[in-house]
């Protein structure tokens, strides 16, 4: 018990609600339905949660004239000065009167509670098409990139009366873009980080911001923080907001959604220029995403001076025809989706690159959202690598990975079980980008990962003398499939690589060596323990891939269980089984090499 209390930290809700305690889990829910009866009480239908992000929950709802609304509600749990940003939002919001903004309709306060209400956008946001659809097509890119070209000019061309007052949303990326197939729209939502432009795109003061000038306030930017995944270098370090800022938005969107990412740092690896789209607009993109200044500021003036002219160039509008999968991925049915969870060794990984060691002492199990204030010292082609294993958990699967980076080689190896047939394209580009991403990582070293059903997670709650409180022994479970005799003889993978730094928890020896048993057995799982002062939490999966040992397999998960409950450390410990020895080995890569529409027709056409 001497390690360190866990203070500052939190699991987000969107990680998992099962991974809640059972009280906060309750109390989360009793909220969301608070707030869904008070807004059928003021007579609305068909309430439904549409969306939750970092800084509130978002409601919609149908009033009597079949208008169809939106309610955006701050978090409760956010410092009042963090909550009030709600009511700047509903400002910038109701300053637009524009098809592709959703309508501003009130801000009303209950209690202590903002609730802001707008138009309802049709339709779906981007980020959620892009992990269902994949890799967008050229076409596709192009009509978007257009309607964007349009929005930046929408806000570049605002005015108060008939003074230009240009708008910075400061917060375009795909969960905030809201597309409607039906009628090919595209709307803008989430204002809560728009502020009036303090510089124009070729960096002088705007005129309109006497006040700022008069009040020396022409050194401070009144910017505020985008998705720091999708934001470009100003934003990102304090300058003054200028329509820059929109412009660096635009191009990471439409460099994650042409890669099936869900972020922009994976650019330098991964360019646009290698994804099979127009030499020309993958050419502006990539500029648009450069490191320097210069060749990102004139890639942005090329994207507002001539993608009318790019979008109108003929492109087949086909579905993608994709390579082999990088790795293998087997697909299975289930009554109930999971709701699935990574973990990985991403501390041990991001404390490599952590330069100024800040993250010593963190001895948190799940930094999901966490991480995010620790993003800065990190390589981007480390920060786009661990995007890509945390986009993994958006899709409905289980299973582990292992890179491993040795001399001049990545080795990997897999077992992905993905429960939605209907996603495997999706998810197999999300898989090969973490392959791609890790081939351009040149530090050596081991990651791994496991991705668990957060609804089969086992949590036990500990007494005042911290023996854990049951009626009966929860057990841990697991599927079987029989796999075909000849694949019983290939060797398998067996998952020990001495004492992992990041897992500071002492299991009692009886558990390591159920473990060792179980290993004897052919099959595929993880167990992680997770051990908090008040609760343990075990996640798992276990599929047992030789049915005839079914009896003796469940007889050493039981005895797991029995032996986890002499656990009294605080911390995670773990261990993860692949099926076969079969690590695939990849030549490390720095970029990937160039593709483009035109020069390879066959392939795309
Ligand atoms: N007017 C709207 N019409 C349709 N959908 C909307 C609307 N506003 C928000 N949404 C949906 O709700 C989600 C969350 O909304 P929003 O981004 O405003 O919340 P947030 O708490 O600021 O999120 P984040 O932390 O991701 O910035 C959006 O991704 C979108 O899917």
């Amino acid at each position: 018990m001497a390690q360190r209390a866990i203070t500052n930290f939190y699991i987000n809700e969107e990680q998992s609600i099962y991974l809640l305690s059972h009280r906060d889990a309750k109390k989360h829910k009793q909220w969301l339905n608070i707030c869904i009866k008070q807004l059928t009480m003021l007579g609305y239908k068909n309430v439904e949660l549409i969306g939750s992000g970092a800084f509130g929950f978002v409601f919609a709802g149908i009033d009597d004239s079949q208008q169809h609304w939106v309610f955006k509600f701050s978090r409760i749990t956010l410092a009042q000065s963090v909550r009030d940003r709600l009511e700047d939002e509903a400002y910038m919001l109701s300053r637009f009167d524009h098809p592709m903004i959703p309508q501003f309709y009130a801000f009303e306060r209950v209690k202590k509670q903002g609730i802001l209400m707008m138009a309802r956008a049709e339709g779906e946001d981007l980020e959620q098409l892009s992990i269902r659809q994949g890799k967008f097509t050229a076409k596709q890119l192009l009509d978007l990139a257009l309607q964007l070209h349009q929005l930046l000019h929408v806000l570049r061309n605002y005015r108060g009366g008939i003074t230009p007052m240009p708008v910075v949303h400061g917060d375009i990326k795909p969960s905030n873009l809201v597309w409607d197939e039906r009628s090919k729209t595209l709307s803008l939502v989430d204002w809560g980080s728009s502020v009036y432009a303090q510089l124009d795109a070729s960096g002088q003061p705007i005129a309109a911001n006497v006040m700022d000038l008069m009040s020396a306030d022409v050194t401070n930017t009144n910017a505020r923080m985008g998705d720091v995944y999708f934001i470009g270098d100003e934003q990102m370090s304090g300058a003054q907001s200028s329509p820059r800022f929109d412009e660096q938005g635009v191009a990471s969107t439409l460099y994650a959604l042409a890669s099936a990412q869900s972020c922009r740092f994976g650019a330098q690896v991964i360019p646009a220029a290698s994804l099979g789209l127009p030499k020309e607009f993958a050419r502006v993109i990539d500029a648009m995403l450069s490191k320097d200044k210069a060749t990102r500021d004139a890639g942005g003036d090329y994207f507002m001076r001539n993608m009318p002219t790019m979008a109108r160039a003929y492109v087949p509008d086909n579905p993608l025809v994709r390579d082999k999968a990088l790795i293998p991925v087997w697909k299975a049915q289930v009554a109930t989706l999971p709701d699935t969870v990574v973990y990985s060794s991403r501390k041990q990984f991001l404390r490599q690159a952590d330069s100024q060691q800040r993250l010593v002492d963190v001895n948190d199990a799940q930094l999901e959202r966490y991480y995010r204030e620790f993003l800065f010292d990190t390589g981007d082609t480390e920060k786009a690598f661990l995007a890509a294993i945390s986009r993994l958990a958006k899709y409905p699967v289980v299973g582990g990975l292992s890179f491993h980076w040795k001399q001049s080689s990545l080795f990997v190896e897999s077992s992905l079980i993905l429960y939605d047939e209907s996603l495997e394209p999706s998810f197999q580009d999300a898989v090969d980008n973490t392959v791609k991403l890790a081939q351009g990582i040149t530090q050596k070293g081991l990651f791994k990962c496991c991705l668990f059903d957060a609804r089969q997670t086992i949590q036990l709650e500990r007494d005042a003398t911290g023996a854990f409180k049951f009626e009966q022994l929860p057990q841990l479970h697991y599927d079987v499939i029989n796999i075909p005799g000849t694949e019983m003889l290939r060797p398998h993978s067996y998952f020990e690589d001495g004492k992992d730094p990041d897992e500071q928890l002492q299991l009692p020896k009886k558990i390591i060596q159920c473990v060792f048993e179980l290993n004897k057995i052919h099959h595929t799982g993880c167990i992680i323990f997770e051990s908090l002062p008040q609760r343990l939490k075990i996640h798992h999966y276990y599929r047992l891939l030789d049915a005839s040992q079914e009896v003796r397999f469940s007889q050493l998960l039981d005895e797991i269980m029995q032996y986890a409950m002499a656990i009294d450390g605080i911390g995670v410990a773990g261990f993860m089984k692949l099926p076969y020895k079969n690590t695939r080995e990849f030549e490390l890569c720095a970029m990937q090499s160039e593709d483009f529409l035109a020069k390879n027709p066959k392939k795309h056409n």
